[in-house]
């Protein structure tokens, strides 16, 4: 690891990732010529299993890449990952399909789907939890968060109800992610092989809710997204057949419920630990109650959400820090000239977030938590120093969505109660963000007196 003075990032994540996830083989880390910008290092190669590949710490080439999508580049993850996200997978799907899977994903999270139609649900289930954990000596809040979204996104797209069935697709998705980042050798008792059987169960129960609503189209009330895909399915020449419909519903669910529910649950922490920022917060949310005309309003508007600028930079600044995906990759479609340097086409090139969010080139004191940087800046969901939702034409078709949901959840947090924490908070990365012992803390009602404080 004789690089790790110079991309402490980069060689932190492939430490992680092979000295956690590799327990057999070894993996050289090659350092060939690597070019300095402004003390930087900006690329270099090494070996994924066999596969030469050159990793991006640059910003400007990252933007590049994002930027020359389908035509330069090509979206490119390991094969074990297609075994396990699905053959059909959108994340994989390239082109025509892309587009199309893309567009449908829109009409279930985008801007206008946002104002019209999930403003008032998601405030519902976010009150009506945080209610619930009110008072209770102490919460996990990564897996309670994790279980309200998975809740809420496994009911817009399938109207599923983990209490209403009898196959729990929670605990699938459990055993899917517990080997996800693993050496992708299946035998019995790896964490690959776990990760393959939580696939198969979930795309089982995924499965028979679709053919059960094929046979019986019932007349719900409202519609949902797999409504939708089976509308899709009916069409003639349509290019959703049941293994798309099937595979693009398993990621979905997955991505709906576990990035975001790390990021809120280190926004939380975050704020917590930074009693200005709360301070700032708690202003900004009680300055919109307070301007409000109409004071029966029950929730919150789209222009009101618009306008909570500070959080948008909490948000912004979590999701910098998290570096929740710290790599994406992608094939070279054509030889690539970069600075003097040559790739060549079928190599894989994979953009390093993490790199660019912690350069102090690009953000000052970047281990800082400090949302006051992104003042008077457009607080996009992407840009050229800001990737954490990727970029492109590929840029997280979830981000505004993720967004949205971190931004209800703060407003209610803020203006109803208050925390503190009972333990835990640590944060490892396999590379995956996890909280190895959770983070527990304790929601009181913003005017009550904790029972210890109250006793002494
Ligand atoms: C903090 C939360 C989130 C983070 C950090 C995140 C991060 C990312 C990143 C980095 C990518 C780009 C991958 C690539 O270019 O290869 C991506 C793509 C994607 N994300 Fe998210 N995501 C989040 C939340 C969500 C949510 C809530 C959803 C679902 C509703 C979602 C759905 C997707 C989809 C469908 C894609 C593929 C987009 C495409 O290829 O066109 N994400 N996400």
């Amino acid at each position: 690891m004789e690089i790790s003075h110079q991309v402490p990032w980069a060689s932190l994540f492939w430490e992680r990732r092979f000295s956690s996830s590799l327990p057999i083989g070894q993996t050289t880390f090659l350092l060939l010529s690597p070019r300095k910008w402004r003390g930087m290092v900006l690329f270099f190669k090494t070996n994924l299993v066999g596969h030469s590949l050159i990793i991006s710490t640059e910003a400007e080439f990252n933007h590049f890449i994002f930027q020359n999508e389908g035509k330069l580049f090509q979206c490119c993850y390991p094969k074990s990952f297609n075994e396990i996200a699905g053959r059909d997978n959108l994340v994989s799907a390239e082109g025509f399909m892309h587009k199309y899977l893309r567009n449908l994903v829109m009409n279930l999270v985008g801007n206008e789907t946002m104002r019209t139609k999930l403003i008032p649900k998601v405030e519902k289930t976010i009150c009506k939890n945080l209610q619930r954990w009110c008072g209770q000596a102490s919460v996990e809040l990564k897996e309670a968060v994790a279980k309200m979204e998975f809740g809420f996104g496994a009911k817009i797209l399938l109207s599923y109800s983990e209490s209403k069935s009898s196959k729990s697709l929670r605990q699938a998705y459990a055993d899917f992610q517990h080997g996800l980042i693993s050496f992708p050798l299946n035998l019995p008792g790896t964490a690959y092989r776990k990760c393959l059987q939580g696939r198969k169960k979930a795309v089982g129960i995924i499965k028979s809710i679709l053919e059960e609503r094929r046979a019986t189209p019932e007349t719900r009330k409202e519609r949902d997204f797999l409504d939708l895909v089976i509308e899709e399915m009916k069409k003639k020449g349509s290019l959703m057949t049941e293994e798309t419909a099937v595979d693009l519903l398993f990621i979905l669910v997955f991505a709906a419920f576990e990035t975001t529910s790390t990021a809120l649950t280190l926004a939380v922490k975050n704020v917590g630990e930074h009693p200005k920022v709360l301070e700032e917060l708690a202003k900004e949310h009680e300055a919109i109650l307070r301007n409000r005309k109409n004071t029966d309003q029950s929730g919150i508007t789209w222009q009101e959400y618009k306008s909570m600028t500070f959080t948008h930079m909490v948000i912004n600044e979590t999701v910098r820090l998290a570096n929740i995906v710290p790599g994406i990759f992608r094939k070279v479609l054509k030889d690539v000239e970069i600075k003097g340097y040559t790739i060549p086409a079928g190599w894989i090139v994979m953009v390093c977030p993490p790199a660019v969010h912690m350069d102090p080139k690009q953000y000052d004191d970047p281990f800082v938590f400090n949302p006051w940087r992104w003042q008077g800046q457009e607080l996009n969901s992407g840009s050229q120093t800001f990737m954490g939702f990727g970029g492109g034409a590929r840029l997280c078709a979830g981000a505004e969505f993720s967004k949205l949901q971190m931004t209800v959840f703060l407003h209610y947090l803020v203006t109803k109660y208050r925390w503190r924490v009972i333990k835990g908070g640590d944060i490892t990365r396999i590379p995956a963000v996890v909280f190895p012992n959770g983070f527990h803390i304790q929601i009181l009602e913003k005017n009550t007196i904790p029972e210890d404080a109250a006793a002494t």
